[in-house]
């Protein structure tokens, strides 16, 4: 190896055995690639990255394994042009599980390892630190006398701090410790006293949150109890599923296990759906749970994020609370994953590396040796299934915690019945008597916007976009018709853009309009509509939930984002709009998901001492699902479907994946599935079935014509092995460029 040769006087020889290093190359390639080590270089350890020459430029990549040789030619293997961190970013357990998920998911290396990097990382020129605007003293100024600021006492406190820092110092950190002074900065630099420079700052070392006051804890009743015990007992590896109804205290029973873990010197990794949830869960954390915690979600600026991620890595945050991408935060000594709502789709990527969270929290905890804790009122089929099977240990809470009484649910028949946008007689009464008393009514509606539709009355015109199979819905406070599948936008036409007409009319409504009709219906009383348009302002949602909690808003309106996991104790009375699509959805999960958001939203109702009352409003009041969530509750209705599943050996009776194609012109997606379709069924074993391709429900998004083909086995191993024998098939298949593909293993949407 001319490697080798070149400085054998340098090299001890057990090194010169690894003189090959196999890079994970930050790109979506299936193959790791071979480097050489430079001569002289006594090693590049796994885990660490590098810059590596490849095709005609360059990129980032990961060192993940060392080799004596390689079986690329020598003259072909090219060396590392830079090793770029101190030490290892990712251990060998690291890359375990990022290698175990990369090969489950079926998603290329480099890709996996990338996307479970900060953004901050997945760039080559930083190191861990970062360049800031920042202030010295110039040299000629350095002797002059501070007697000089004497009347000036903010100019005196910056100038005092700058002496103390003759390399330099950044601007946040001055006014971390001063408060803002860029005024007196101001004056400074005119006086000749300082001048501009920049500092180098670490990236870990952003202020971590301050540790909490243990506030008193409260009585744990004795189902929480149990559940804590037969958790803390168990020593290593084991999966529990905490099925508690809404309001039943699963958090106090986190926290007492976060408490438990953390006392015996490991840390835990909670994770949760959604960015909404982290502010709440935060502030309950920090105010029991006296440790360096650590943050992680995507609205994080990079730089936060980064820092949360390095501390966690490094062993100074105990405790890491994040959403989906955290699962693959390097945690030295985790001891507990604990899943919060574990049947939320958000845990499942829906993009690139298409993982589920969820899972890979369970595998992480299996290849740690410690427990994990999925939690939930409305389990997943899956959990519920791996749990009948004593795969998962099932520990339930039936009742709500502190004397807290579960919600009365009532069907509110509104066919040929007259609606105010929407709204029934029965339920605006209800609303009126509710805010007589003092108490909150919280009203969802999973529709945003002001209409799902814009149409003529004249001619029949509908607001459709021109790239996708869908309608444009109307946002009328900002005046744009918008079309929620691309993006685009478009003003507000005045006249029908077909007839001319300018008779338009809005049809249906989303949240928007709703709450225009309710400030009419209820003028002066306080409102508070939650949705994706009204909480893009950072630090909205957190503000408006924080006010809410505390009673200010007697009429709260939301989207899904006000269904999850908060407490609300002023909530007395909740209002379903409309469930009604959820019953006939096309997916064969559409009823799962149904009746996961009925029993979540109408769990905000009665958390406190006042008791809650939800009333859903549907045109199927006998539909069997209704019926039975109604009368048994959840779990009777998960106990049905897993037998219709059964029956129809879908899921979690049987394991899937699919492949997805979408081109600009109609045809070739369904042609390259085709194609697909022949190479899946003469590799497949038996019990493999083959279905579609089909194009999907909506054919035509963002200008894109979508096309899948499902892959269905009644057991896992099987249909992983055929995958990897497709996958490299479908590659030689895919020449045309302007085909996109993908696989996605354990689909959770059929598009
Ligand atoms: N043992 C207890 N005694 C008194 N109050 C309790 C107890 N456990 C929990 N609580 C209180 O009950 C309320 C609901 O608890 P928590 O939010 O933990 O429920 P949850 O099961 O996580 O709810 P959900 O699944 O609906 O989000 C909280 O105000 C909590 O402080
Ligand atoms: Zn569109």
């Amino acid at each position: 190896m001319p490697g080798l040769e070149r400085s054998p006087e340098i090299r001890p020889p057990e090194e010169q055995t690894m003189a090959i290093v196999r890079v994970a190359v930050a790109a979506p390639l299936p193959e790791l690639f071979d480097y050489r080590l430079p001569a002289g270089w006594l090693d590049c350890e796994i885990g660490r990255r590098v810059l590596v020459p490849f095709g005609r430029g360059r990129r980032l990549g990961l060192v993940v394994d060392r080799q004596p040789e390689s079986a690329v030619a020598d003259h072909r293997l090219k060396e590392i042009e830079h090793c770029l961190d101190d030490g290892p970013l990712l251990t060998p357990q690291d890359l375990e599980l990022l290698n175990w998920a990369s090969a489950y998911y079926h998603c290329p290396p480099g890709e996996a390892l990338f996307t479970a990097l900060p953004a901050r990382l997945r760039r080559a020129d930083t190191d861990f630190k970062e360049r800031r605007r920042g202030w010295r003293i110039p040299i000629d100024a350095r002797a002059v006398d501070d007697g000089l600021l004497a009347r000036a006492p903010r100019q005196r406190a910056v100038w005092s701090i700058l002496q103390a820092h003759p390399e330099g110092i950044d601007e946040a950190s001055l006014r971390e410790q001063l408060g803002d002074c860029r005024a007196a900065l101001r004056s400074l630099e005119r006086k000749g006293l300082l001048e501009p420079a920049s500092a180098e700052v670490p990236l870990d070392d952003g202020s971590p949150p301050s540790a909490g006051t243990p506030a008193p804890l409260p009585e744990l009743n004795a189902e929480q109890q149990a559940a804590v015990d037969r958790i803390d007992q168990t020593l290593g590896f084991a999966c529990f599923l905490l099925d508690g109804v809404t309001g039943s205290g699963k958090t106090e029973v986190y926290i007492r296990l976060i408490l438990n873990t953390l006392a015996r010197g490991r840390q835990v990794l909670v994770l949760v759906p959604e960015i909404g949830l982290t502010p709440q869960l935060a502030e309950r954390f920090a105010q029991r749970i006296p440790v360096e915690r650590a943050v992680l979600h995507s609205a994080l600026a990079e730089r936060e994020r980064a820092s949360s991620w390095l501390r966690a890595a490094r062993g100074s945050a105990r405790l890491v609370l994040g959403t989906r991408s955290a699962v693959f935060t390097p945690l030295p000594e985790l001891g507990l994953v604990i899943v919060d709502e574990e049947h939320d789709v958000s845990f499942k990527q829906q993009d690139g590396f298409r993982y589920s969270a969820r899972d890979v929290a369970v595998r992480r905890a299996q290849m740690t040796d410690c427990p994990v804790l999925l939690g939930s009122a409305t389990p997943s089929l899956e959990t519920l299934r791996n749990a009948e099977l004593g795969r998962y240990r099932h520990l339930r809470l039936r009742q709500r915690a502190g004397g807290a009484r579960p919600p009365r649910l009532l069907l509110a028949d509104i066919r040929s019945q007259p609606l105010v946008t929407g709204l029934s007689h029965a339920l605006l009464t209800r609303m009126g008597e509710v805010i007589e008393a003092g108490n909150q009514v919280l009203l969802f509606l999973n529709r945003r916007g002001f209409s799902p539709v814009l149409t003529c009355h004249d001619c029949g015109w509908i607001s459709v976009c021109r790239h996708c199979d869908a309608r444009m819905t109307l946002h009328r406070g900002r005046g744009r018709l918008v079309c929620h599948h691309c993006g685009d936008q478009a003003d507000l036409p005045v006249h029908c853009p077909y007839c001319e007409s300018p008779d338009l009319r809005p049809l249906g409504q989303g949240t928007e309009r709703v709450e225009d009709s309710l400030r009419q219906r209820f003028p002066g009383i306080p409102l508070a509509r939650i949705d994706r348009d009204s909480t893009r302002r950072r630090g909205e949602l957190e503000r408006v939930l924080t006010a809410a909690q505390a009673g200010a808003y007697p009429i709260l309106l939301g989207t899904q984002m006000l269904a999850k996991g908060h407490h609300l104790p002023g909530v007395t009375l909740v209002g379903i709009l409309d469930i009604d699509h959820g019953l006939y959805g096309s997916d064969f999960r559409a009823g799962e998901r149904m009746a996961q958001l009925l029993i979540q939203v109408a769990g905000r109702a009665g958390r406190a001492e006042l008791p809650g009352t939800v009333l859903v409003q549907t045109r199927h009041p006998n539909h069997p699902y209704l019926q039975q969530l109604l009368r048994k509750g959840y779990g009777a209705f998960a106990a049905a479907a897993l037998a219709e599943r059964a029956d129809a050996a879908l899921p979690p009776f049987s394991f899937q994946a699919l492949v997805r194609a979408d081109s600009r012109e109609e045809q070739f997606a369904l042609e390259f599935l085709e194609r697909a379709r022949g190479h899946a069924i003469a590799l497949a074993h038996q019990g493999i079935q083959v279905w579609g391709p089909a194009p999907a429900s909506m054919e035509r998004r963002a200008g894109r014509f979508r096309a899948q083909l499902l892959l269905q086995s009644p057991e896992r191993a099987p249909l992983h092995a055929l995958i990897r024998v497709l996958l490299p098939a479908l590659r030689g298949l895919s020449g045309n460029r302007r085909l996109r593909w993908s696989i996605d293993v354990d689909p959770l949407e059929m598009l």
